[in-house]
């Protein structure tokens, strides 16, 4: 099954020679073809070049790109899409002043949504969770990382990973599993951190690796919830049992934990809404990716990631939702491209090579996944007639987004 795509006012992220990743100065380059084609054989990218030098193709499924854009699929490296219920209250607590501590001091928080978990079945949670991902691939993201994390019982953790699995499966869709049991404290816990994460480590880990139900492990390594010891004590787990770390860091307090992800090789460190200079001098030299989650600092009016300053050191970057009941009630990546820029002074290039190539990257999808390359899966957004690439963060409350192709298929 072929599908042509012609006339497109202008192909973006064109990555003849594959790479993984971009970093500092190369973020600024968003290699481009304008008035440009495209074709699509089965589920990839089987070719692309200037209109004015396109072969002739005769038969095959045709859409004309006429002023619009074209460009590949979000890559979203950083979601818990798999949750039950709501934390609407806690909002609105939050607007009447109390802050997101002093909330998860008092009961709320990530155990309030563990108890609600616990209390729904798969098949409900499933229900609940596709409704997330349907949409969230309607605004363009074409590749997902999911993490458990609202389970909080072996039984519950794993329940939450079958849930996203089985999501993947279904939508045909790159679904990467993080195991996060070391999210917070259960309270039947409460005073016996260590005695949990013996849980985390004994029971859950091991069961969890044996029905092969993650990918990679994770961490909130935060003061409050899990210290850099206990983070250096569940990574090595993790590597007993092959997961590579992508961990919760630098929210609210530093406290080394970017440090412990480089030490440990960690595919990525993410949040960053703080960081100092020894945290940039520890990921300079590190193949670990920086990820900055900007609709959680939305959402809590907490510090913006310093992308620029992460940027202009020469790092990587990369862009992620963190789509979750708490934190950030919202998949929608063009809100998280178009806020990077606003708020975190990335230009419209570095912010679409940070939500694409470098997204892909920290899931280990380099290489099938992010850019318009030759043999990688054709996921693709196909725009509104909009000025320019731009004009996706300069609108930023508007839906620029016209098609969505998915594994070759129109969705
Ligand atoms: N910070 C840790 N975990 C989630 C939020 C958890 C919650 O509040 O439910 C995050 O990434 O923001
Ligand atoms: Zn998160």
């Amino acid at each position: 099954m072929h599908l042509l795509l012609t006339n497109i006012k202008e192909l973006l992220q064109v990555r003849k020679d594959p790479i993984n990743k971009v970093s500092g100065a190369d973020m600024k380059v968003l290699p481009t073809i304008k008035n440009a084609w495209l074709l699509i054989k089965n589920d990839v990218i089987k070719d692309f070049g200037n209109m004015t030098e396109m072969p002739t193709f005769d038969g095959f499924k045709h859409i004309d790109c006429k002023g619009k854009i074209v460009l590949p699929s979000w890559c979203d490296s950083h979601t818990h899409i798999v949750y039950a219920g709501n934390r609407e209250q806690e909002f609105v607590d939050r607007i009447n002043g109390l802050s997101y501590q002093e909330i998860a001091e008092k009961g709320g928080g990530i155990v309030n949504s563990a108890k609600k978990l616990q209390e729904t079945n798969e098949e409900d949670l499933y229900t609940q969770s596709e409704k997330r991902l349907l949409e969230v691939i309607s605004q363009g993201t074409g590749a997902i990382e999911i993490k458990s994390g609202y389970g909080l019982t072996t039984e519950a953790e794993i329940k939450m990973l079958k849930v996203a699995k089985k999501l993947g499966k279904k939508h045909n869709i790159a679904v990467k599993t993080t195991f996060l049991g070391a999210h917070a404290i259960p309270p039947e816990f409460k005073n016996d951190k260590d005695g949990y994460l013996d849980v985390v480590c004994n029971e859950m880990l091991p069961k969890i690796s044996e029905e092969n139900l993650a990918d990679y492990i994770d961490i909130f390594c935060e003061t409050g919830y899990f210290s850099v010891a206990d983070t250096n004590r569940v990574l090595e787990a993790g590597k007993k049992h092959g997961l590579q770390p992508k961990i919760h860091v630098n929210q609210f307090n530093i406290i080394g934990g970017v440090q412990a992800g480089v030490n440990h090789n960690a595919l990525s460190v993410d949040h960053l809404e703080v960081l100092n200079d020894n945290d940039i001098l520890a990921l300079k030299g590190s193949s670990t990716m920086p990820v900055a989650l900007p609709s959680c600092s939305y959402f809590l009016s907490i510090p913006y990631t310093p992308g620029r300053k992460i940027i202009d050191a020469g790092l990587p970057l990369a862009l992620a939702t963190d789509y979750n009941p708490g934190s950030t009630p919202s998949g929608n990546m063009n809100f998280v491209v178009a806020t990077a820029c606003i708020k975190m002074r990335l230009t419209p290039e570095e912010a679409i090579n940070a939500a694409t190539i470098n997204g892909a990257y920290a899931m280990g999808l380099s290489d099938t996944h992010g850019s318009i390359t030759i043999g990688k899966k054709a996921n693709l957004i196909i725009t509104k007639k909009i000025p320019s690439y731009g004009y996706l963060p300069y609108a930023f409350g508007s839906n620029c987004i016209e098609e969505v192709i998915l594994n070759g298929k129109l969705m």
